[in-house]
């Protein structure tokens, strides 16, 4: 595809292209300054940004361009690797911004965004929302009135894209009438880290895991996601949402689906979401009866991290003493198809547990026939340990004969281990989101959530927090440091199973 630009030359607008202008409302807030600048200048160091792309800060704090660029340079001191931060692409990348000051809800101001545009060559816009997903509509169709979007213009939504399926589908509602969904780009960052990238290649690239994917060889999945953090300040954000809406509907079920979906018939956006969403409408709903026997819901409470005393929720800055919000959530849930019947995915995830830590186990059923030491037993089945993060690696963890004259054939358990920063030294791992970004200017979807997953996780998250309402427990306290309440391990020990603890 081609556009004119205002000189009459033709430029090239190919999927591979990174020439674009990046409108990004929110330009002073914690997303924009922690993760965006950094990723952006990380994309730019690497020679991936065009030498014409151009980024326009938006926000309503009063400050000049100058302002804004030595506010932009600080935070990627801040948050730049000092050995990352050169001082010519620093100086480039600092360039490339442009600063507009305004109310987003209000449409005056809108029409130096347009002006801004026609600066430049009129290539591609991608508006990047890193705002509070209510104001998202008012933002789009400011946008679209002011005449400052065309037919090539696209939209990065960041999450929670609401509250529950009600308030989602109005949100999207609000986007959908001013972008099409191909031009939609809603962000889960897990999906730009390379290690959950990975489970595609892992998945479907090894003949030796594609043959043993289902239930005849996997007992079981587990899937635990462990922040060291607490709520970092956003108690308002947070106490509304919970562990259950910040991690579970998004990050954990995106997990899920790509341990249990189906082989996509190739590697384009559709084809991939088609088989997640297949996922999303298969997950086992949860009925009142296995509340109390398969979901644990935790608050941590005051506590030790890395040996320094931590307060607990409760006592968290602008807390509300009486909250009932859960920090933490375990449970035990399932995949009704003909792959995955009977095996159960236990998936746990909380904020102050004694480290970040997120991993995917597969545990592979035992041999039909079993000839070794009876004492033995527990041993013998493999398992696939997947570490996504910290120290990215995958484990196979395989039996072999224990050495040595006075074993006989006693069996012991030892990995294969691909450690990704030993195995491939010289490779810098990305942070998600200059994967993320790299994608949204080459116009690719693939690593982006489409409408239909976001509302089938909500309406399965809908449905266990009516449960839970309908209860009305408390969740259970965790001192801050431990792996959550004392029932997560009991509700995985009922099954005669543990969590996986070898860290
Ligand atoms: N921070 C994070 O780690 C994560 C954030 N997200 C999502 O990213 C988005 C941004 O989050 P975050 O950066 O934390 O939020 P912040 O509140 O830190 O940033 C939002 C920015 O938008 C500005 N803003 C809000 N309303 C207006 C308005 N009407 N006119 C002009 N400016 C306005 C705020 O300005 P002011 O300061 O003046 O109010 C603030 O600078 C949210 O959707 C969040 O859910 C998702 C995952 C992680
Ligand atoms: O989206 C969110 O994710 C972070 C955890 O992300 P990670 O990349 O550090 O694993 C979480 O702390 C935050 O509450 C949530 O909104």
């Amino acid at each position: 595809m081609t556009q004119r630009n205002r000189a009459g030359k033709a430029k090239p607008t190919d999927a591979g292209s990174t020439e674009i202008d990046l409108a990004l409302f929110g330009a002073l807030g914690d997303l924009a300054q922690r993760k965006l600048y950094p990723a952006l200048y990380q994309l730019d160091r690497e020679g991936l940004l065009d030498p014409a792309t151009r980024l326009l800060g938006l926000a309503r704090q009063d400050v000049d361009l100058d302002g804004f660029r030595m506010q932009v340079e600080k935070t990627l001191r801040n948050y730049v690797k000092g050995e990352e931060l050169e001082d010519e692409a620093l100086a480039r990348f600092l360039a490339r911004l442009d600063f507009i000051q305004l109310d987003f809800t209000q449409p005056e101001g809108y029409d130096a965004i347009r002006e801004w545009r026609q600066q430049g060559l009129l290539r591609p816009m991608v508006v990047y929302l890193s705002v509070a997903a209510k104001i998202y509509g008012d933002i789009c169709h400011h946008l679209e009135a002011s005449g400052s979007l065309d037919e090539q213009s696209r939209v990065v939504v960041e999450k929670p894209i609401g509250y529950d399926l009600d308030s989602s589908a109005e949100i999207n509602d609000a986007i959908g009438a001013v972008f099409p969904e191909s031009r939609i780009y809603r962000i889960d960052h897990y999906l730009g880290k390379e290690t959950v990238q990975n489970l595609i290649a892992l998945r479907f690239a090894n003949p030796l895991f594609g043959t043993q994917w289902n239930q005849n060889h996997i007992s079981h999945v587990e899937i635990t996601v462990a922040e060291k953090v607490g709520i970092e300040g956003r108690w308002n954000y947070f106490d509304e949402a919970g562990q259950l809406r910040d991690m579970v509907q998004n990050h954990l079920l995106q997990l899920v689906c790509l341990i249990a979906m189906d082989p996509p018939a190739n590697l384009d956006a559709d084809a991939i979401r088609d088989e997640k969403v297949k996922v999303l409408k298969a997950l086992k709903p949860f009925t009142d009866d296995m509340l109390g026997r398969d979901v644990v819901r935790g608050q941590y409470m005051a506590g030790t991290t890395d040996g320094q005393a931590v307060p607990g929720y409760l006592e968290e800055e602008g807390a509300n003493t009486e909250s009932q919000t859960e920090t933490f959530v375990a449970m035990k849930t399932g995949v009704a198809n003909w792959r995955w019947a009977g095996v159960p995915f236990y998936l746990r995830t909380g904020k102050r547990m004694p480290e970040k830590l997120s991993q995917i186990i597969i545990h592979f059923r035992q041999q039909p026939h079993y000839i070794f030491d009876p004492d033995q037993r527990g041993l013998a089945s493999n398992k696939l340990v997947i570490r996504l993060q910290p120290e990215e690696g995958i484990a196979l963890e395989v039996l072999t004969k224990d050495s040595g004259l006075d074993k006989g054939m006693r069996l012991r358990r030892g990995p294969l281990y691909l450690d990704f920063s030993s195995a491939f030294p010289k490779t810098r791992i990305p942070d998600a989101y200059e994967r993320l970004l790299l994608e949204v200017m080459k116009g690719q979807q693939y690593l982006f959530v489409r409408r239909d997953e976001v509302e089938h996780a909500w309406q399965w998250c809908d449905n266990l927090v009516a449960a839970w309402a309908d209860r009305d427990e408390p969740p259970r306290r965790y001192p801050a440091g431990s792996w959550g309440p004392v029932a997560s391990i009991a509700m995985i020990t009922q099954d005669g199973r543990s969590w996986y603890e070898d860290y």
